[in-house]
C-alpha cells in the first residue's frame, strides 16, 4: 500500500480552545480509512483539515504537516478550487444542487472550461455509473437532482464529486440521514469506489467501519489513540480506551 496522503503533528484550534492535539496519521491509496470515537472527539475537524474546509471558519489555526503529492496542503501557495477538486468531500445531509442531474454532475467540469457536449454526456455517464446511480437516472437527467431520494441524491452528490476525478474521497457520516437500505448501496458504492480511490470516512457506526474500512483510526478528546487494520482493532485493540468504547462502555 501507498500512503497518498501523511499528516504529523496536526493541530487545530477554534478560537483559543485546541481541538486537535497533535494527530499523525497517513491515508493509503486504493483503501478505506474509517474515523470513529465518541461525539466532539474530533473527527469531522480532523476531516476538513484535509482539505483545508476548516478555512471557512473564522478563528481557526491549523498546524502541522499534510503532505499530499509531496505538497504540504497548506503551503500558500496551494489553490484551493484545485485542492477541493482533488480532495472531495461527501455531507451527513445529501446537498445536491437545486438543478438537474446533468447539471449537478457537469457543475465542476463547465467551471473547468470543458464546454463539449460529447465529452460532457460520457463523462455524466461514467461518474453516475461509478456511484451506482446511473440505471436509476439515465432516463431522467433533466430532472431536479433534489427530486430523487435522500439516498439516490447522495449517490448523485458522489458522482458530482468523481466528475472533477479526485483523487481522495472524504465522507463525514454520509449514511446516518439514510434508511438502512440507501445506507447499503452506499456502502457497496464505497467498496467498489476504494479500487479507484483513497476514501476516508467518518462515521459513528461501528458495524459500517467493520464492514468497509480497510483501516480503523479511533479518536479521543482530540487526540489520535490508536489506528490499525480494522480487523484487527475490532479483534485486538492496542489501548484499554479503544477497547472500552468499542465494546460501548461509553460512546
Ligand atoms: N465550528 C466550530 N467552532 C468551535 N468549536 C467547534 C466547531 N466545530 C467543532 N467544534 C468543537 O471541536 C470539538 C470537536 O468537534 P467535532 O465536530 O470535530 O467532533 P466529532 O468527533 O466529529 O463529533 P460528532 O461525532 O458529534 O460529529 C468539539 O469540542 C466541538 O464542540
Amino acid at each position: 500500500m501507498t500512503a497518498i496522503l501523511k499528516t504529523r503533528d496536526v493541530h487545530l484550534s477554534y478560537a483559543k480552545q485546541e481541538a486537535l492535539h497533535g494527530v499523525n496519521l497517513d491515508f493509503d491509496d486504493h483503501s478505506i480509512t474509517a474515523l470513529i470515537g465518541p461525539s466532539g472527539c474530533g473527527k469531522s475537524t480532523f476531516l476538513r483539515c484535509l482539505n483545508r474546509m476548516n478555512d471557512l471558519i473564522p478563528k481557526t489555526t491549523v498546524t502541522g504537516s499534510f503532505q499530499f503529492h509531496g505538497k504540504d496542503i497548506y503551503a500558500p501557495t496551494t489553490n484551493l478550487v484545485e485542492l477541493r477538486k482533488q480532495i472531495g468531500m461527501v455531507f451527513q445531509q445529501p446537498n445536491p444542487f437545486p438543478f438537474s442531474v446533468y447539471e449537478n454532475v457537469t457543475y465542476g467540469l463547465k467551471l473547468a472550461g470543458h464546454t463539449n457536449r460529447h465529452y460532457l454526456d460520457e463523462q455524466v455517464e461514467r461518474s453516475l455509473k461509478q456511484a451506482a446511480v446511473w440505471d436509476e437516472t439515465k432516463d431522467a437527467l433533466n430532472k431536479n437532482a433534489m427530486s430523487f431520494s435522500g439516498g439516490q441524491q447522495q449517490r448523485i452528490c458522489i458522482a458530482r464529486l468523481l466528475a472533477v476525478q479526485p483523487d481522495i474521497i472524504l465522507l463525514d457520516e454520509p449514511t446516518s440521514a439514510l434508511d438502512p437500505i440507501s445506507s447499503a448501496q452506499i456502502e457497496t458504492t464505497l467498496l467498489a469506489l476504494k479500487k479507484t480511490y483513497c476514501i476516508i470516512i467518518v462515521t459513528h457506526n461501528l458495524q459500517q467501519a467493520s464492514r468497509i474500512a480497510d483501516r480503523t483510526a479511533f479518536m479521543l478528546n482530540g487526540n489520535l489513540i490508536e489506528d490499525d487494520l480494522t480487523s484487527k482493532m475490532f479483534t485486538k485493540p492496542a489501548n484499554q480506551a479503544t477497547s472500552d468504547y468499542l465494546n460501548g462502555k461509553f460512546g
